[in-house]
């Protein structure tokens, strides 16, 4: 059945940008949407354009044909009914139940456990573990860069902790730190789903021993556990008292709304971390309740699906037209490959076609004085996401802001409309797609909103791709790999043996 409709796709016609808005006065309206969140009294609005992508609406009706193929309404309702949806790993993905949206027992159990981090955040402010000035917090991956893209975004200004994310296992990330921390006034997150990876795991050690050895008496009372796995965290020899748990069914990349948030509402304060989480639920509550195109991930999963499967394309960029947002891509990276990047369907056959472009992208304008003349004149056709604030983040002069949108705005522009020139070398051919999405301002929840319409996105691509989303057993035999050559174990081919030979590792 999917394959017709992938048949039929095929069949259309490859339209062209210019002629797309030429064609449809109406192109803006139909393709260009205001989210809109919060009250009447203080609104705020996201606005999604997809008008400079190539979906019309033959491939609309098409793509929504598709989504009733793979059965997206259906796959939709059992995410948010915390069914089962990761059949490898027999779990449910139930990120949306700590924004309040889902199953009712998961949202209270989700409730009770924020209940208990708001409890803490407020002591640990008001003194209950002493003067802290510095949260080091310590995780990797989705146990990491959540926290550190929102608290860039969302703390620059009067942060009330100063919080250090470290997540790699090279000494020199969390040495730096340590310049930076007084380990009279620092306390320490444990941020790790599992409460066994080995980065975290080392990192956590090293710097209880710095803490130790830098005068504090009792450097585990000084240690918070943010995980899945509390009888993990206290027998590694965290109190339970400073343990904030989170449940098994909320994926480490969709973790940022869990206890693993808890250094953003450390930096925040609380009632900042809970628009955070507002913000996102509205986002929920739209992807859940609204059908078709007008439904904002479908959209611009149909986009993403055209892009990859029906032009070839093999990445996708994001650039942030704001400082604020420059993790944005690392965090998307990890979203989308590690959910998306598969080779075999949710029934283990393998995938029909290709599966996630690998995302990449960068800070705009700093990327348009490097990467940029591949996205204008390159032979890879590349589909770029623009996004970025119409409220500055910053007290300067308006032309700051003004010269970074209008260069963020003209790039999409120059993109579609390309210039015709008789040198060669100095053409640009055009009719290369971007979307935009522009935030009235980057507050705590737009900033939620923002991040939720991508994780639906990802699920919305799996689900027309019929790939499981949530599980990520790819990583595992590096993982393994390095144990046993840790353990010294094994003869390996002849390079790696000559490497490690040579690092004096064997
Ligand atoms: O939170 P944990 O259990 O330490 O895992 C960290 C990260 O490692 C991974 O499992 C990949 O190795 C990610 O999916 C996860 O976000």
């Amino acid at each position: 059945m999917s394959e017709a409709v992938w048949n039929k796709l095929r069949g259309l016609d490859k339209p062209q940008l210019v002629q797309l808005f030429a064609d449809d006065p109406d192109r803006l309206v139909t393709y260009a949407t205001a989210f809109e969140l919060g009250d009447e009294e203080n609104s705020c609005a996201i606005r999604f354009d997809w008008s400079k992508t190539h979906l019309d609406a033959a491939h609309v009706a098409a793509f929504e044909e598709l989504a009733a193929a793979m059965d997206f309404t259906g796959r939709r309702t059992a995410l948010f009914a915390g069914e089962i949806v990761n059949p490898t790993e027999g779990r449910a993905a139930e990120h949306t139940a700590q924004r309040g949206v889902g199953k009712e027992e998961s949202v209270a159990l989700a409730h009770e456990n924020h209940h208990r981090m708001a409890a803490i955040v407020e002591a640990i402010h008001r003194g209950a573990m002493g003067e802290v000035k510095h949260l080091i917090h310590i995780g990797i991956g989705g146990s990491a860069l959540g926290p550190a893209l929102a608290i860039d975004a969302l703390a620059r200004d009067g942060a009330m902790v100063d919080v250090h994310v470290v997540s790699n296992i090279d000494g020199c990330a969390l040495e730096q730190v340590f310049a930076a921390c007084d380990p009279a006034t620092t306390m320490l997150a444990v941020a790790s789903k599992t409460f066994t990876t080995i980065e975290t795991m080392t990192n956590a050690e090293s710097a209880i021993v710095w803490l130790r050895e830098n005068g504090v008496d009792d450097p585990y009372g000084r240690v918070v556990a943010l995980t899945a796995s509390p009888e993990k965290a206290m027998e590694w020899g965290i109190d339970e008292t400073r343990i904030l748990p989170f449940s098994e069914s909320v994926g480490g990349r969709y973790s940022l709304w869990s206890s693993i948030g808890f250094p953003v509402a450390m930096a925040l304060g609380w009632p900042d971390f809970a628009e955070f989480l507002a913000g996102a639920a509205a986002m929920d509550e739209h992807f859940r309740d609204t059908d078709g195109m007008a439904n904002l991930p479908l959209r611009a999963a149909f986009a993403d699906q055209y892009y990859t499967r029906l032009r070839g394309c093999q990445t996708r960029a994001v650039f942030a037209y704001d400082e604020r947002l420059a993790l944005l891509p690392d965090y998307l990276q990890q979203l989308e490959m590690e959910s998306n990047g598969k080779s075999v369907k949710a029934d283990g056959l393998p995938v029909d076609g290709p599966t996630a472009p690998i995302t990449w992208g960068g800070v705009g304008t700093d990327a348009q004085h490097a990467v940029f003349q591949l996205l204008h004149q390159g032979t890879n056709l590349v589909p770029v996401d623009f996004i970025a604030s119409i409220a500055p983040g910053h007290d300067l002069a308006f032309a700051h802001h003004r010269i970074l949108l209008s260069n963020c705005f003209a790039q999409g522009a120059a993109l579609m409309a390309g210039k015709q020139s008789d040198d060669p070398a100095r053409a640009y051919p055009g009719n290369r797609p971007s979307a935009t999405i522009l935030l009235d301002e980057v507050s705590p929840a737009t900033f939620g909103a923002l991040i939720a319409f991508h994780e639906h996105r990802t699920f919305a691509n799996a689900v027309l791709m019929g790939i499981n989303p949530f599980d990520q057993f790819g990583v595992e035999l590096g993982k393994e790999i390095a144990k046993q050559i840790e353990t010294g174990g094994t003869a390996f081919d002849p390079s790696t043996e000559a490497l490690l030979e040579l690092a004096g590792i064997k």
